[in-house]
């Protein structure tokens, strides 16, 4: 299997915590927030600042394929600085645009791209050349851009822009912030009003920052939780400095883990807390966490707080399907909550998790199901039966086919549960949060001691 970035495979097994996890720590950057900071920065005429940008291998792909398009992007100490003549001083890439392991980029690229004078190729890793990029060559080629893909739309492509796009109107068929947020961008080049309508609100940190960046974004809310989303182009980005708050989605393991973890209390600094973004954090309290937020406040234009967590005993819980665009990359450390919690939960409406970096839904079965837990799939429900006396958890092999996410479950499983649990190869958990094991070991998870 191909490799991230040349490192090679790093296995890990994980033995349950000798003591409980305690101390305060930070999670890097939210990672959907960093991609948008980099191509917005780059979009926009003048110098951004960025604080607190996630430095992973997704992110850093980003970087790389905005720099190629023209903009000068560097680190100056802890921030990072993007200097940009703006869209107008884009030009033609003269490689390929390798995205790596990230949707969020080879998604939200394919959106700029569509709308700029020239061609472009576009391809990432097996994983991400696995993905739909249907879902955006679609509605994109309805102003004007010709993607020409590989069988069933899937990358490498090439997509050959037309600097004169028309506005798209489109009703999303699924609900992805990355579909959402790829035409919006392709309607900054577009003359009149490009109108997105999402049936279920998907995370907004688009609309959120291009109004951060200058460009009027309206936002209409249906009665049925759904949004009307409308941009009019063609709008051109001013340079304005962002602040990143730390990612829930990554803060989501050292909490599963400090609820698992008997007599474990931490507190996680500085986490986003957008509402499109916390299902997780509804679920859990649902299943009866100890898990509150102090100091809730507002930073770069995104609510934040800090998260004090306690580890204590966990009820079973029936997720609905329309929470699942708030948390949807959170399932698979949930499942584990849930195989240790007391009676059976259902996870409702998870088709999406099939086209994620593996085909999560049935990589999480094959976690739990590795792990001794007992789990299945009723079409795009997963059912997850409780602790069982008797049944010890541990003692499986985990395949984490490419995924960042499972790895650091799989983990999350080792530290909670009584037998060792392996993992084949965590190197992908750098794509989304990089000194992962070395911030678990700081609240004594003792990994690898
Ligand atoms: O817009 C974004 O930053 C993201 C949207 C989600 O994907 P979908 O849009 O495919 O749901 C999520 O899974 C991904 O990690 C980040
Ligand atoms: C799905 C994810 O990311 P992406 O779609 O950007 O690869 C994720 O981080 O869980």
């Amino acid at each position: 299997m191909e490799r991230l970035a040349e490192t090679a495979a790093r296995p890990l097994t994980v033995s349950a915590a000798a003591r409980p996890l305690g101390g305060e720590i930070a999670v890097p950057g939210d990672k959907s927030i960093s991609h948008r900071a980099l191509m917005f920065a780059a979009l926009a005429r003048g110098v951004t600042r960025i604080s607190g940008l996630l430095e992973g291998e997704d992110v850093l792909r980003t970087a790389a394929a905005m720099r190629a398009l023209g903009a000068d992007i560097r680190r100056e100490g802890t921030e990072w600085v993007v200097e940009s003549a703006g869209v107008q001083g884009f030009s033609e890439p003269s490689d390929v645009l390798d995205m790596g392991n990230s949707g969020t980029a080879a998604r939200l690229l394919s959106g700029i791209l569509s709308g700029l004078p020239f061609t472009c190729f576009m391809t990432g890793d097996a994983s991400l050349r696995g993905r739909p990029m249907r879902r955006v060559t679609t509605p994109l080629s309805a102003n004007g851009a010709v993607f020409v893909t590989r069988a069933d739309e899937k990358l490498p492509m090439a997509i050959v822009g037309n600097g004169s796009p028309a506005p798209i109107v489109y009703r999303m068929p699924v609900a992805s912030a990355q579909v959402k947020s790829a035409i919006l961008l392709a309607g900054l080049n577009a003359t009149g009003a490009t109108r997105v309508e999402e049936p279920v609100a998907t995370r907004d940190h688009t609309e959120n920052m291009l109004r951060h960046f200058g460009v009027p974004v309206t936002i209409e809310a249906d009665t049925r939780g759904g949004r009307v989303i409308t941009l009019d182009g063609p709008a051109r980005l001013t340079a304005r400095d962002v602040i990143v708050p730390g990612d829930p989605s990554s803060a989501a393991f050292p909490i599963v883990a400090a609820l698992l973890v008997p007599g474990s209390e931490i507190v996680i600094s500085n986490v986003g807390l957008n509402a499109l973004r916390t299902g997780l954090f509804v679920t859990l309290r649902e299943m009866g966490a100890d898990l509150t937020v102090v100091g809730e406040r507002v930073e770069g234009g995104e609510p934040v707080g800090d998260l004090r967590v306690r580890a204590g005993v966990l009820r079973g819980v029936d997720v609905p399907p329309e929470r699942a665009p708030s948390m949807i990359d959170e399932y698979p450390v949930l499942a584990v909550a849930c195989a240790f919690a007391e009676g059976p939960s259902r996870l409702r409406g998870l088709a999406e998790l099939r086209v994620k970096e593996s085909d999560r839904l049935a990589a999480t079965v094959a976690l739990l199901t590795a792990n001794g837990a007992a789990v299945h799939v009723e079409g795009d429900d997963m059912i997850v039966e409780g602790r069982q006396s008797g049944r010890p958890l541990g003692g499986g092999t985990v395949e984490t086919r490419m995924d960042h996410r499972l790895a650091m479950s799989a983990i999350v499983m080792g530290l909670a549960a009584s037998r060792p649990v392996t993992i084949d190869d965590t190197a992908f958990i750098e794509t989304s949060f990089p000194g992962f094991v070395t911030l678990m070991n700081a609240l004594g998870a003792g990994i690898g001691a």
